[in-house]
């Protein structure tokens, strides 16, 4: 069995080598704007199928994973903002506030296929206007889920997480290796 790590995310890169498993990456080329869904698992789970749909096989013996991370709040999505108000407006909506963490994983061979989604809370402490400013100013926002980065300069804002911190940061490590410890291959 050879592992494909089908993202191109250097944080599902890192958390991989963390546990020093052997994998080459191959990254998904989609436009995310084809999924239409407002449903956060719905969409998480539409996106990780896209992804695995743009990346062939290449080997029999491959198993791709692809995955993707969003952030929910109330009745919205949040993305990855595309500007230094999109960031603001999530940041200050997710300030002091309990909000939830969706990664869609995908399991992918040529004969089996097997989807989860991890879930895990948020709470964040109130953040002053100006703590919100000093973070929008980082590059760090506009390439993560909900404008953020939990591993990274938001450290500070966490107040608490109930669930997998790893999934957070974009990949359910331990979830994905009971799946992969009991994926057979035939
Ligand atoms: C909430 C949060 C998200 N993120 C990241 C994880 C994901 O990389 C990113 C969400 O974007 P995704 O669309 O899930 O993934 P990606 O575009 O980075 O990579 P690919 O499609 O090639 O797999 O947000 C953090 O790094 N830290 C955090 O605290």
């Amino acid at each position: 069995m050879q592992l494909i790590l089908g993202s191109g995310s250097p944080r599902r890169q890192d958390i991989l080598k963390q546990v020093n498993v052997d994998f080459t990456v191959r990254t998904p080329n989609v436009d995310e704007s084809q999924i239409k869904t407002t449903k956060p698992i719905e969409k998480v789970s539409a996106l990780c199928k896209l992804k695995a749909a743009s990346i062939i096989f290449e080997a029999d013996d491959e198993i791709i994973v692809t995955a993707d991370t969003v952030v929910s709040y109330k009745n919205m999505i949040f993305e990855k903002p595309k500007t230094k108000q999109e960031a603001y407006t999530m940041m200050r909506a997710l300030s002091g506030q309990t909000h939830e963490v969706h990664t869609g994983v995908l399991v992918n061979s040529k004969h089996k296929q097997e989807l989860f989604v991890e879930t895990t809370k948020v709470i964040f402490y109130p953040l002053t206007d100006e703590e919100i400013n000093d973070y929008i100013e980082t590059d760090e926002p506009y390439d993560k889920a909900g404008a953020y980065g939990i591993q990274g300069l938001a450290a500070p804002f966490i107040k608490k997480i109930d669930g997998d911190y790893y999934n957070v940061v974009g990949l359910p490590i331990g979830r994905l290796m009971q799946v992969l410890k009991n994926f057979n291959d035939h």
